[in-house]
């Protein structure tokens, strides 16, 4: 490195060190007004991120783990929300659908910069029906199935020329045939067994609200507390 120029590790550092967090003004959470289950909460927020300006809430990170358990994360489109659980989209051949296949358990995490809040969900993993994901992806936008059409997701790519080629095609086909299936696309629900709300504050006195998902000691379901599936919540704090 010339002695002369600047050090670049070090105006990345002060950069990095430069960059503000929890210093906007931040809404209260009042955890013991929250309600018994995670569903109806992590609704109230979402429509509270739309409301606040946040820009592509419904925006997620997908953590997966291959079969040697080693970790992976990328951004995922939330598709839905309800008591069955948190719905996602995506390629059974990728390399997530390899994960998942392998390794059928997930995680996803929420960031609302805005509000300075966090979601956290956890759970095992389960396909919906070939139609579901077929309906919900002819539900979407002409992109979206061109996009699905492409396919392909996650294998080496030998030129950017073969993926125009490829989305000019689908393109074509997407116009012209709407309901086209994609056999590969596939909808994944996440089925929480814990989630968790954080909300940041200007003096680090962060809010961890969890909420895990327990049955009745003779294993039967809990019609006391349900969130409509039979499911029990157990609501702790935590510390941030
Ligand atoms: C904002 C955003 C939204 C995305 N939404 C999806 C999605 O819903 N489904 C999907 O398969 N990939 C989506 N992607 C692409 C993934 O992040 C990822 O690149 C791709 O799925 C391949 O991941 P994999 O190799 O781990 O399978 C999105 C990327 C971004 C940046």
């Amino acid at each position: 490195m010339n002695a002369d120029s600047p050090d670049p590790s070090t105006e990345f550092a002060q950069l990095l060190r430069s960059q503000p967090v929890w210093d906007t003004e931040l809404p209260d959470f009042a955890p013991d007004t929250a309600p018994a289950h995670p569903l109806p909460l992590f609704e109230q927020w979402f429509a509270q991120a739309v409301a606040a300006g946040q820009s592509e809430p419904h925006t997620m990170s997908l953590a997966t783990a291959d079969a040697e358990g080693r970790p992976d994360v990328r951004t995922v489109i939330l598709h839905g929300a309800d008591a069955d659980g948190w719905h996602f989209a995506s390629h059974a051949g990728s390399r997530k659908g390899r994960h998942l296949a392998s390794r059928p358990y997930a995680a996803l995490g929420f960031y609302w910069p805005v509000q300075g809040r966090q979601v956290r969900v956890r759970g095992p993993v389960t396909l919906a029906p070939p139609e579901v994901a077929q309906a919900d992806l002819h539900a979407r936008s002409a992109g979206a199935l061109a996009s699905a059409l492409v396919g392909r997701q996650s294998e080496v790519l030998p030129s950017y020329e073969e993926l125009e080629r490829a989305s000019d095609a689908a393109w074509d086909r997407a116009r012209r045939e709407p309901d086209a299936p994609a056999p590969s696309w596939t909808v994944y629900v996440l089925d929480p067994d814990e989630v968790e709300f954080f909300q940041g504050d200007a003096r680090r006195r962060h809010v961890r609200l969890t909420y895990r998902r327990t049955e009745n000691p003779d294993g039967t379901k809990s019609t006391d507390g349900t969130d409509g599936t039979g499911n029990h919540w157990r609501r702790e704090l935590l510390w941030p």
